[in-house]
């Protein structure tokens, strides 16, 4: 009988540095043949396209699967368990899958898929890391007013849990056998004091956590956990499994994404600026994509964590590609989009 294969599964709340994590790994991971899954919310597929340019020998495009049918928690049996099965169809099967998952995901569901037969039977979960943003735990961003939520429940009897942000925060790090405190450059050593025992506080089991600056982590240290982590899913079950032992199925209602398409930008430096201004009136949790800078042959990538915004060039456009500026924008189902999509046209 063939090894099991061990699939690792990166998790981690929108824009913590999971694809900067990977893409650093694929550089590092020596000889070993990767496949990596990647699963993005928004229909946008930067993640992808950031991982496929890094051009890594051990895990070339073709073994790069997006699933881009809305997060991989809710699609387990109709995206995930088939692409799976192809995987492991091909002749040459990969030393080690990879899969990441949406910053929204639960990551839940997707371990207890391992223990479907035709799945059981050839993978085990090497074991689930979970990526966080030091520098926004530190800044409270997990963190909500609990007076607040308290206030809001008391109007609002439905209201069963925490704010979606703080819930799904805490399912991630539930389900952690190491947890990556990223973003370190970010913060200095008292709020990184902090960061730890605020994380620690979050869940009962006490995973490794490690801390790190642009995903920086040897691949010795990521791959090769052994932990077999869908044996011990049961025990580390999320709010809403908690919540809904009946079985009422999860969803992502809570959040809300949209593209934004908009023409070349001549001065980028004062886009970024007023789209800070954007961010921070309308709560934008995530803002991600390429920018057509006039005149220049390079794609700008931009790539904004809350109101905190990096930008590079990546690539030449390619002879023959339609130029243009595409922006995913991530938030809570309460923001205004028509509002945040005028203010970002206004720009142009
Ligand atoms: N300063 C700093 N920036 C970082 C670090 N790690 C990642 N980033 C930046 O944070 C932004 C988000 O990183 P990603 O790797 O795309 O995050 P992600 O978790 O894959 O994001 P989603 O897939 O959208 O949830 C990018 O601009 C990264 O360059 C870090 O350690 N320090």
């Amino acid at each position: 009988m063939q090894q099991k294969i061990p699939a690792t599964v990166i998790t981690g709340f929108l824009g913590a540095g999971k694809t900067t994590m990977i893409r650093n790994l694929l550089t590092n991971a020596g000889g070993k043949k990767i496949a990596l899954i990647i699963n993005e919310f928004g229909d946008l597929g930067v993640d992808g396209d950031v991982l496929k340019g890094c051009g890594a020998e051990n895990c070339t495009e073709d073994d790069i699967i997006e699933l881009t049918n809305g997060c991989i928690c809710c699609t387990v049996a109709d995206d995930f368990i088939p692409t799976m099965t192809k995987l492991l169809e091909r002749d040459q099967r990969p030393d080690h899958i990879v899969i990441e998952t949406s910053g929204l995901a639960l990551p839940q569901p997707l371990v207890a898929a391992f223990n479907w037969p035709d799945i059981r039977s050839e993978v085990t979960v090497d074991g689930v890391i979970t990526v966080v943003d030091s520098a926004a735990v530190a800044a409270g961003r997990f963190a909500d007013d609990h007076d607040a939520v308290d206030a809001r429940r008391v109007e609002d009897a439905s209201l069963d849990h925490e704010s979606p942000i703080e819930e799904l925060f805490e399912d991630q790090l539930t389900c952690a056998d190491l947890i990556v405190l990223n973003k370190t450059d970010l913060i200095d050593a008292d709020g990184l004091g902090r960061v730890k025992s605020e994380v620690a506080s979050r869940i009962a089991r006490k995973p490794v956590m490690i801390e790190a600056k642009n995903g920086e982590v040897p691949a010795s240290v990521l791959l090769g956990l052994g932990i077999g982590t869908e044996d011990d899913i049961g025990n580390r079950k999320s709010h809403h499994e908690l919540e809904h032992e009946d079985g009422e199925p999860h969803d992502h209602d809570e959040f809300d994404s949209f593209v934004v398409e908009l023409g070349a930008i001549a001065d980028t430096a004062a886009f970024v600026e007023k789209l800070k201004g954007i961010i921070a009136e309308h709560d934008v949790l995530r803002l991600k994509g390429f920018i057509d800078v006039s005149g220049k042959p390079m794609r700008l990538q931009l790539q904004a964590v809350g109101a905190r915004i990096d930008q590079y060039f990546d690539r030449a456009w390619a002879p023959g590609e339609a130029r243009s500026t595409r922006l995913v924008v991530i938030g809570l189902h309460e923001m205004d989009q028509d509002a945040v999509r005028k203010a970002i046209e206004a720009l142009v």
